[in-house]
């Protein structure tokens, strides 16, 4: 099938060069011309493993290309996926400008029958909205569809190849048909509803996952207290398959550019309808707080942290992805400097965008965790690269000039800790800063 992508974000790239992996003719269409001459010279403007790859190789098979030229694009393809940005306003509803202007850009590029597939988030209702909004402006027929899309950044290709679930939202029984053998080849579960169900399953999604990190993180907050291992807690729960093991890691909260602004915009869409959401709230307040925890520890440890050396180790959001959107590190960094610390700051990836969003005078820009861990009292690992795991402590400790880890993420195990010199604090786990428990915990 010949297929328009709009926007070439996570989302639209991603899915985009899956489709051509498929064997079909994709165009991805951007109205930032420095990504389309990126990828138009072989670079990839986002970091995704195996992206890169993929482009290449069905780039040579002419089955995907990139332009500006979103008349082209649309005159071009059967069906147009809208997958632009639909950030927070300052209400924490959705802004939907970008895809009231793509819907309006596509409307006057119609050169016949098209239908048009919304994969961004976006409120109930909004897929009506683009249809009216479309059919004021053409008079070619059409017709419009909800395909949200469940991807994670860091897995985006596997992901997308490979999901749990499609969900297709259409009352169109052609353009069921249509949409369901695009997508059979990726996965049996194929979910198909009316367009508002559609549009709700997303933002349940992402507000259901918040929660149980939510929940988790307070279930941490209350073992840190009464001594119990929250790592051993969520095992225990997850075996229950009612449960399920998965997004039950507790750490320093949820960030990026969904959960946080899908689960506002949640509490808007029900604020709307009349209906507080008082659960999903109380997800966002937790999460707002759990962040903060990070510094509570430091100052513990350390007392006033004023002119204090502190090294962070991961600004990305998570893992495996270059994003800074709504990293619990920026809240973080932004209070130590507040606090007047020194922050020597390193990230594998997404450093230089950190640094393009927050710079200030008293961060050190680190080439490496071991640059930035040099004369630092503390180190705060806020994202678990891989890379943090393999470090050992007694090394690291040789480097410093007092020794307080704060593992944001639960990296280190007990048994590195205890042969260490460190006073190390975790997430909900056993505290091992005095040597009685150290020593009953080496002593099993
Ligand atoms: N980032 C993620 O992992 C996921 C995002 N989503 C949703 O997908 C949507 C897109 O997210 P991202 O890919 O992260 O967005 P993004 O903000 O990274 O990229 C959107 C792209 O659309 C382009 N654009 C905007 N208006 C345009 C127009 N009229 N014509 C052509 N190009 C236009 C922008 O230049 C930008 O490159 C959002 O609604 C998001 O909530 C859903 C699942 C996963
Ligand atoms: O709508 C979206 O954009 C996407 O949002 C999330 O994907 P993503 O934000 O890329 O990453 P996640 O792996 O979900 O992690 C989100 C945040 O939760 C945190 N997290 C995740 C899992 C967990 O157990 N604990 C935890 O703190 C991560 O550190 C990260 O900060 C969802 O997982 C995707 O299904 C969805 O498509």
């Amino acid at each position: 099938m010949k297929l328009t992508m709009i926007g070439t974000g996570y989302v639209g790239l991603v899915s985009g060069v899956c489709f051509a992996e498929l064997g079909n003719e994709v165009i991805c269409v951007d109205a930032a011309a420095h990504k389309i001459d990126m990828l138009n010279a072989g670079e990839v403007p986002i970091y995704e493993p195996g992206l890169k790859e993929l482009i290449a190789s069905n780039r040579a098979k002419e089955q995907l290309s990139f332009t500006t030229d979103l008349n082209e694009a649309v005159g071009y393809a059967d069906i147009i996926f809208i997958a632009v940005g639909t950030p927070s306003l300052p209400n924490g509803e959705a802004n939907l400008s970008y895809i009231e202007q793509a819907a309006a850009d596509i409307a006057r590029a119609m050169n016949g029958h098209k239908i048009i597939v919304t994969k961004s988030t976006v409120p109930v209702g909004t897929n009506e909205m683009i249809r009216d909004l479309i059919s004021r402006n053409t008079s070619h027929s059409f017709a419009v569809a909800s395909v949200p899309e469940f991807l994670r950044e860091g897995t985006a290709v596997q992901d997308t190849l490979a999901p749990d679930r499609v969900v297709i939202g259409t009352e169109d029984g052609e353009t069921l048909r249509t949409l369901v053998e695009l997508h059979k080849r990726l996965t049996h579960h194929i979910i198909t509803t009316d367009i508002r169900s559609a549009e709700m399953i997303k933002y349940a999604s992402n507000a259901f996952l918040a929660t149980k990190i939510s929940f988790i993180n307070e279930i941490a907050n209350i073992c840190e207290k009464v001594g119990a291992d929250v790592t051993r807690v969520a095992e225990g729960m997850g075996y229950d398959r009612r449960i399920g093991s998965a997004f039950l890691k507790a750490g320093i909260g949820y960030g990026g550019s969904c959960f946080p602004k899908d689960t506002e915009a949640l509490i808007q869409i029900a604020g709307h309808v009349d209906y507080e959401f008082k659960l999903l709230k109380s997800v966002v307040e937790v999460n707002n707080d759990q962040r903060f925890n990070v510094i509570r520890k430091l100052k513990e440890a350390l007392g006033p942290l004023e002119g204090r050396n502190i090294a962070v180790w991961g600004l990305a959001f998570k893992p495996d992805t270059d994003d800074v959107r709504d990293a619990p590190a920026m809240d973080i960094i932004q209070s130590l400097l507040a606090q007047g610390a020194h922050v020597r700051a390193y990230d594998p990836i997404a450093q230089a965008n950190f640094r393009r969003e927050l710079d200030h005078p008293s961060i050190t820009w680190a080439e490496d965790a071991w640059e930035a861990a040099q004369d630092s009292e503390a180190v705060c690992l806020l994202t678990e690269w891989s890379e943090f795991r393999l470090v050992d402590l007694n090394e690291l400790a040789a480097v410093m000039k007092d020794h307080v880890l704060i593992d944001g993420r639960n990296v280190f195990g007990p048994e590195q800790v205890l042969l260490s010199p460190f006073r190390y604090y975790s997430v909900g786990r056993p505290d091992l800063t005095h040597l009685e428990q150290r020593i009953a915990v080496r002593n099993g």
